[in-house]
C-alpha cells in the first residue's frame, strides 16, 4: 500500500518537540532571535515570510521582519545585513527570495555571516554541507531529510536521482542524500533521456517547477518519490512537478502538494534557527 507523506503532521510533531528546547532556552536567559528581510511586494513571498513570523510567534522565538521597497538599493540591503550581523541577539538572519532583478542574489547572500545565515545558501555553508561537516542546511531540503526520517525511509544504499540543480533545493538535496549514503544523481533541463533515469530511482526528488511532469512510467514501481513543486494547473489549482493521481498507486510513499515538502521548509528554519540559539547559548 502506497504511504502519503504527511509534510503538515510531520512539521506539526516537529514544532511540538521544539517547543520544549525553545523553553529551556529560554530558562537559561536566551531567546531565540530571527531576522528575515522582505524586499518588494511579491504576494506569495509576503505570504511566506508571514507564516514565518506567525510560527516564531508560535514558538516564542523573537522574530523581526524588515520590509523594504523594490526600490532598494543593493547598497542599502547590504548595510540593513551588516546592521543584523551585528545584532548580538538576532541568532538568525534570511533574505527572502526572490529579490528584484536590479540585486545581485550572490552578493546578498554572500553578505550574510555565515554562522547567521539560516537559511544555508552562504558558500561556507555549502561547502560545509558538501564536505559533509556540521553546519546549516537550506530549508527545503533539509525538511525532506526529516520526512524520510520521520517515515523510516533509509536512504543508505538507494539510488536516488534528484531533478533541478537549483542551489536552494536540487544541490544541497544531492549532498544531503549522498551523506547519508545513497548513491546520487542530479538531472536538469539539459539530461538526455531524463524518464529513462528518474525510472532507475529508489528515491525520486522532482523540483523543476513544471506541473505534473513525472507520470507514471517516469517512476519505478516501489520508489519513494518526493515532489517540491509548487505550480498551478489550468485550472489555478496548486499542483506539484508529479501527477500525483498517477504515480501514487505505483509508488511506495509519495508527498503531496499541497501538504508535502512546503509546511517541512518553514519548520526546518525554526528548528535551525533555535540550534543558532543554542550555540550562542553554549558559547
Ligand atoms: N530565503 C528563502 N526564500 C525562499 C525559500 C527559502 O527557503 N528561503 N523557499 C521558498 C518559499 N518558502 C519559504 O520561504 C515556502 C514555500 C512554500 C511553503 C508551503 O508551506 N507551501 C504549501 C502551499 C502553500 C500555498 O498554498 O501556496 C505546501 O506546499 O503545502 C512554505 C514556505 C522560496 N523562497
Amino acid at each position: 500500500m502506497t504511504v502519503t507523506i504527511d509534510g503538515k503532521l510531520t512539521a506539526a510533531n516537529l514544532m511540538t518537540e521544539l517547543q520544549d528546547r525553545v523553553r529551556a532556552l529560554k530558562e537559561r536567559g536566551t531567546t531565540p532571535g530571527l531576522a528575515v528581510i522582505l524586499v518588494g511586494d511579491d504576494s506569495a513571498s509576503a505570504i511566506y515570510v508571514r507564516n514565518k513570523e506567525r510560527r516564531a510567534a508560535d514558538l516564542g522565538i523573537y522574530s523581526e521582519v524588515i520590509r523594504l521597497p523594490d526600490t532598494i538599493s543593493q547598497t542599502a540591503l547590504i548595510d540593513e545585513i551588516n546592521r543584523l550581523n551585528q545584532t548580538p541577539t538576532i541568532d538568525g538572519i534570511l533574505v527572502q527570495l526572490p529579490l528584484p532583478a536590479h540585486i545581485d542574489e550572490t552578493a546578498i547572500i554572500n553578505a550574510i555571516n555565515p554562522d547567521k545565515d539560516v537559511d544555508g545558501f552562504h558558500p561556507v555553508n555549502v561547502g560545509r554541507l558538501w564536505t559533509n561537516q556540521p553546519g546549516i542546511v537550506a530549508s527545503t531540503p533539509f525538511g525532506i531529510m526529516q520526512l524520510l526520517k520521520a517515515y523510516d525511509i533509509d536512504p543508505e544504499g538507494k539510488r536516488a536521482v534528484i531533478v533541478g540543480r537549483s542551489n536552494i533545493v536540487g544541490r544541497p538535496m544531492a549532498a544531503l542524500l549522498l551523506n547519508q549514503h545513497a548513491t546520487v544523481t542530479i538531472a536538469h533541463s539539459r539530461t538526455k533521456d531524463l524518464f529513462e533515469l528518474t525510472k532507475t530511482a529508489d528515491i525520486l526528488v522532482v523540483a523543476t517547477g513544471q506541473a505534473k511532469m513525472i507520470t507514471a512510467a517516469a517512476v519505478k514501481p516501489g520508489a519513494v518519490v518526493i515532489d517540491v513543486g509548487m505550480d498551478r494547473d489550468e485550472n489555478n489549482k496548486l499542483v506539484g512537478d508529479v501527477d500525483f493521481d498517477a504515480v501514487a498507486p505505483i509508488a511506495s510513499a509519495i508527498t503531496p502538494v499541497p501538504g508535502g515538502v512546503g509546511p517541512m521548509t518553514i519548520a526546518s528554519l525554526m528548528i535551525q534557527t533555535v540550534a543558532l540559539a543554542e550555540a550562542r547559548a553554549n558559547g
